[in-house]
């Protein structure tokens, strides 16, 4: 898989993101938009204060754990179905409003809902898929923070096979994910061969 290409923005203008150059896509990607001991804490308050769940889920006929925990938070008003699953939000907290706050002047939207992931180790991760649900309506506008280990994230295009990116998602990065994005291509966290320490990972989304 090739490495991703990056153009335009450079690390010394923290606010210029980098433009992935991928057909039928939007994604922006802000190294640093966090600095480190910003993510640092922010990680250490989210293990703590974040009730993560072990969902499962139906695979060929029988309940299986999921490759990680989850939680899921918002507006009361907003609930979602996931991998067959509807989820009833939890409230907001502090540090979650705070994210929220921070990433919404650049992605250009008032979020109301988060997806959290967290990835307990190297063995954990995400399979295949594009953020598609009928609630995010046609070209959602999904902002992905990462907090802790960094992890492999991949993209390859629905249609044309040889399309493929590849790019780290190191602590403090955000990843905006909009216009025909998921139309066109699906994401993945695949696991690591390498040992790894815990990641979080946050998909802020707007839920119609
Ligand atoms: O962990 C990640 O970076 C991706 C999470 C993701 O794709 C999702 O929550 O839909
Ligand atoms: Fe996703």
């Amino acid at each position: 898989m090739n490495d991703v290409s990056l153009q335009g923005g450079t690390d010394n203008l923290l606010d210029m993101p980098k433009t992935l150059a991928m057909s039928d896509a939007d994604v922006r990607f802000y190294p640093d938009f966090f600095d480190e001991s910003e993510a640092d804490q922010l990680f250490v308050k989210l293990t703590q204060t974040i009730p993560w769940r072990q969902d499962q889920i139906r695979l060929f006929g029988r309940w299986v754990d999921q490759p990680r925990l989850t939680a899921w938070h918002g507006d009361p008003s907003c609930s979602y179905t996931y991998s067959g699953m509807t989820m009833q939000p939890q409230a907001w907290t502090a540090e979650l409003l705070a994210i929220k706050g921070q990433i919404e002047p650049v992605a250009g939207v008032v979020f109301n809902s988060v997806l959290l992931n967290y990835y307990r180790t190297e063995h954990d991760s995400m399979g295949w898929h594009s953020d598609d649900e009928k609630e995010l309506g046609e070209n959602p506008v999904i902002a992905s923070v990462n907090l802790g280990a960094t992890r492999r994230f991949h993209f390859k295009h629905k249609h044309l096979k040889e399309q493929r990116v590849a790019l780290d998602l190191t602590a403090g990065s955000l990843l905006i994910m909009a216009g025909p994005t998921q139309h066109f291509w699906l994401h993945q966290v695949p696991k690591s061969a390498r040992s790894l320490g815990p990641r979080i990972n946050l998909t802020f989304r707007v839920i119609r």
